[in-house]
């Protein structure tokens, strides 16, 4: 058994965050563990309010993690402020844990922030370095960069100014593209796409954190980075084809479509 470590979020609905992370590593046959960084009180519609932990008890649940248990992944999603990132980092530099991706959350749905504007410049210093795999998304890798990115030729710009700001592989995801989902990889030496037709669907709550969180598990089950991201967006594919008509908004990713009697 492996076992995986998300970093990230709660989203007391249950469609994206430590929540989605965690069905995502159980549907993988990994066994999942979570350190609880703010908890947002959110649902398919809205977010209300953000609670972030003390940077502390940010650190406790590292250590009563990583003291005891052999961390085979670490997933990496919301986090909210300077604080909260630096201590994420300290801990990570500490243990230094295999197969770290970086989901650099930064909006919900809705357009509420999940991310503090003013800790960019801490996530692109101390976060982003520690990636093995980051995934942002169009809006994310233009704050990241700084650059505007509509063309394809300026998706893979901006995948080789993120690899050179020190994150080892860059999956820029092509959800936010209007046309094909197509997610671009690039690994410091050659670029790989991996394409999906567009699924006519709201139910898109948690799709970021549901990919991030099976390129961690496949990486822990042994898969190298591009097989890792394949078959993580396959995983992904059919999340949102079952997705889930819960809530008036978003639905949420559905993990468990493949088990008998729990279709969506
Ligand atoms: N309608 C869709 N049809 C097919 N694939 C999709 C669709 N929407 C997103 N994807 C895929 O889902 C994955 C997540 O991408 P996306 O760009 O939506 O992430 P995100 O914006 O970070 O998600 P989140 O809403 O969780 O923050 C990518 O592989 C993307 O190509
Ligand atoms: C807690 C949390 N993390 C990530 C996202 C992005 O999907 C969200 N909506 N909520």
């Amino acid at each position: 058994m492996k076992n995986l470590l998300t970093i990230a979020g709660s989203d007391c609905s249950g469609g994206a965050g430590i929540q989605a992370d965690l069905k995502t590593f159980a549907a993988h046959g990994t066994f999942g563990m979570s350190v609880i960084v703010s908890v947002v009180a959110e649902n398919t519609e809205r977010v209300i309010s953000i609670c972030d932990m003390a940077p502390s008890t940010v650190a406790d649940q590292i250590d009563a993690v990583f003291e005891d248990i052999a961390v085979d992944g670490v997933k990496i999603g919301m986090l909210s402020g300077t604080e909260q990132m630096r201590i994420v980092a300290r801990k990570l530099k500490q243990y230094r844990p295999r197969g770290v991706v970086v989901d650099p959350v930064m909006l919900a749905k809705g357009g509420c922030a999940l991310m503090q504007p003013e800790a960019l410049r801490t996530l692109k210093e101390e976060i982003l370095p520690l990636a093995c795999v980051l995934t942002p998304n169009i809006p994310e890798a233009e704050a990241i960069t700084g650059r505007n990115i509509i063309t394809p030729e300026d998706r893979r710009a901006a995948a080789k100014l993120m690899f050179q700001m020190g994150a080892e592989n860059i999956l820029l995801k092509g959800g936010h593209l209007s046309g094909e989902a197509e997610d671009l990889l690039f690994d410091g030496g050659r670029f790989y796409t991996f394409t999906h037709k567009r699924i006519e669907t709201k139910n898109t709550h948690g799709t970021g954190c549901t990919l991030s969180s099976a390129i961690a598990a496949n990486l822990a089950l042994g898969l190298s980075v591009p097989e890792a991201v394949r078959e993580a967006k396959e995983y992904v594919t059919g999340a949102i084809e079952h997705a889930l008509p819960i809530g008036k908004g978003h639905g949420p990713t559905n993990h468990f479509y493949f088990m008998k009697g729990i279709r969506g």
